[in-house]
């Protein structure tokens, strides 16, 4: 079954919906098309991951969602509905109002959303909203929060500033920060890739149990595959701009289809044996965004490649329900299975 859009695998409306998204940065080499027909669904209350190789686009997806771009980004078409509402369309007060309300962010670097000449309690207490009851009020419900995700002694740690914690406990912070607002999407930009292991795992668990609490969306952006099973729902796996295939993550992690997909799961450090003395890696590199391309996108990397993939950039095929996959081996049936 052939779909055109990514957007079609889901019947109930989805909280956020990105539709046919082109992005580019205008740059002294000429114009990188960062996102190319960008089609992507977080449902309500899921869980949703976006996974690949650095350079794939993750950051700008999540960056264009939020409205936070920087001046050289250039949103050439497409849409983003949330809450059936396109982003793109609404006037910059209306978006600006969103922020820290309906959507929320945790950064890779928790120094980058924290005021550092200001102290927890300040930005805590900010953050909600003037009808959110009095000053005490706040305080309380911002301590509450620290408690909550495992802050110790939260009623005096709230005074200190954020240089007084360590990387783990900004993170958990700025955790709090985000879901102080109880938003309904939340975007995470590899929160966890600066922490160590044990850390990461605690905060995913956080993460996970937050979610559910609060019931809020979460956009999960992550290098690491083994964080992405254990937190989504549903993942997106993007290459070189484009999200080349989509669905539940059992469908991605036991069921990939598209040859980067597999690729990219064949080399998680992750799932490769111990007794394996070096990783493996995915041959040849990831290609140059500057300039139009022809074919698809992978066709160079690409050990199952044949002639039509240099030639035609594949449509998005529909391999089940919730799972779809933009590769000419679909339409083929030329498939192996994995
Ligand atoms: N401000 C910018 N100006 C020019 N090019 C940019 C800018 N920001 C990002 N890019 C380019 O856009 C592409 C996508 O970058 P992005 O940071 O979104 O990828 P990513 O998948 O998040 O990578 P990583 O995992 O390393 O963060 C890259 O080629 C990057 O160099």
């Amino acid at each position: 079954m052939i779909s055109d859009e990514l957007t079609q695998q889901t019947s109930a409306r989805p909280l956020l919906e990105i539709r046919d998204l082109n992005l580019d940065f205008g740059t002294s080499r000429g114009r990188v098309h960062a996102l190319r027909n960008v089609g992507l669904n977080v449902p309500a209350g899921q869980v949703v991951g976006i996974v690949g190789e650095s350079g794939s686009g993750k950051s700008t997806l999540a960056y264009t969602v939020m409205g936070l771009l920087p001046e050289n980004a250039d949103v050439i078409s497409g849409s983003i509905l949330f809450e059936g509402k396109d982003l793109r369309k609404m006037p910059a007060q209306a978006r600006r109002a969103l922020l820290g309300d309906r959507l929320s962010m945790i950064f890779q670097d928790p120094m980058a959303a924290l005021n550092p000449v200001r102290t927890v309690e300040r930005q805590m207490i900010d953050i909600q909203h003037h009808d959110q009851g009095s000053r005490n009020d706040k305080r309380a419900r911002a301590v509450e929060m620290l408690h909550r995700v495992g802050i110790p002694d939260p009623e005096s740690r709230i005074g200190a500033y954020p240089h007084h914690f360590s990387g783990g406990m900004r993170q958990r912070v700025c955790i709090a920060m985000a879901l102080l607002v109880k938003p309904a999407l939340l975007v995470a930009d590899e929160p966890t890739t600066a922490l160590d292991a044990t850390l990461e795992v605690q905060i995913i668990h956080l993460l996970k149990e937050l979610q559910q609490e609060i019931g809020c969306s979460v956009l999960f952006v992550s290098h690491h595959l083994g964080a992405v099973a254990e937190l989504c729902d549903r993942v997106a796996v993007m290459y070189a701009g484009e999200v080349v295939e989509q669905g539940a993550v059992r469908d991605i992690f036991h069921n990939p289809t598209h040859p980067y997909t597999r690729a990219l799961l064949e080399c998680d450090p992750g799932r490769i044996k111990k007794s394996t003395r070096t990783l493996p890696t995915i041959p040849g590199e990831v290609p140059s965004l500057l300039g139009s391309k022809t074919g698809c996108i992978f066709s160079s990397r690409c050990r199952q490649a044949f002639d039509r993939c240099g030639q035609e950039n594949p449509v998005v095929y529909r391999i089940g329900l919730d799972h779809v996959a933009r590769c000419h081996l679909l339409g083929e049936e030329r498939l192996v299975s994995a």
